[in-house]
């Protein structure tokens, strides 16, 4: 099921990129006193269309720094960002590109509905009935459609970000923590629910977790970066069929692979060769 691997950061060779960041460095400058931080030096990774990557690394390493690159929130200070070919606002500007943070916020007046309608409407398009609703039923929701954020739970309001992140079919899905404020159970089952749905519809994907069992579970393959500044330590492709289920949980491969990561994770070299 496994295959453990150098840090090659590309899929296999044809394969159409989706996300190409080559030699990526980001500096951060904090104060004009201070020596910028620098968060990534030399950082590669490629990801393949209709793949899901997810990206483990220590606390700080620039995972978060990462994502935002790709959706354009960041720029690099040296290397390239490459999104479908363009650059992240392009994609962005053509509403291409859909993104789940964990804090994503909702617009707390408005109803389920009209949160996953909103990138329509951001976007000036007819908002289609029943697009909307095959999303609400997708992530759990058909019977809330009419209830405002308050009144649902964390669980509940993540799947709305996460409905509202598919709503206009992106070529690209960025993930950051969706999950990160669940408790395990609710966390577990949507990590389950999350790669039924990936399943069906196969958007490239970037997840970034803290988790490495919802990383194996969920991921093509799962990029672990070293310690800030962070690079690619680690690729680990997990080649289990889909949809994975409790049963692939159960596995001792499963066990073996998450074992590993976890094994990298703990280096104190945070993975560096
Ligand atoms: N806008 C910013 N200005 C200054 N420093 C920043 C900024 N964004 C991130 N950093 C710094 O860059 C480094 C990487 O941050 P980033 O949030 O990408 O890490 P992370 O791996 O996602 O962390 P965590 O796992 O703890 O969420 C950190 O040291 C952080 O303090």
């Amino acid at each position: 099921m496994v295959d453990s691997g150098r840090p090659s950061s590309g899929g296999s060779e044809g394969d159409a990129a989706a996300v190409e960041l080559r030699g990526v460095a980001k500096d951060f400058t904090l104060s004009r006193r201070r020596e910028p931080l620098c968060a990534l030096d030399g950082f590669d990774l490629t990801v393949a269309r209709g793949e899901f990557v997810a990206v483990l690394g220590p606390s700080g390493c620039g995972k978060s720094t990462v994502l935002r690159m790709i959706a354009g929130l960041e720029t690099p200070t040296s290397g390239s960002v490459r999104v479908e070919g363009g650059t992240p606002s392009a994609l962005v500007a053509e509403h291409r590109l859909g993104v789940a943070f964990q804090d994503s916020a909702l617009l707390p007046w408005a109803s389920a509905w009209d949160n996953v309608a909103l990138p329509f409407r951001l976007a000036g398009r007819a908002v289609p009935e029943e697009r909307i609703r095959t999303l609400l039923t997708t992530v759990g929701l058909e019977g809330f459609a009419r209830a405002r954020p308050k009144q649902l739970s964390g669980g509940m309001r993540q799947r709305i970000s996460i409905a509202r992140a598919m709503a206009l079919d992106p070529d690209v899905l960025l993930l950051d923590e969706p999950f990160g404020a669940l408790d395990a159970v609710t966390r577990r089952r949507l990590n389950l629910e999350l790669g039924a749905v990936w399943a069906r519809r196969r958007t490239t994907t970037v997840l970034v977790t803290h988790d490495v069992a919802e990383a194996v579970l969920l991921a093509d393959r799962v990029a672990v970066m070293t310690g800030r500044p962070g690079s690619l330590a680690h690729i680990e492709t997990v080649a289990a069929p889909r949809p994975r289920g409790e049963d692939f949980t159960r596995g001792h491969e499963f066990h073996e692979v998450v074992d590993r990561l976890v094994a990298l994770l703990d280096d104190p070299s945070g993975g560096r060769r």
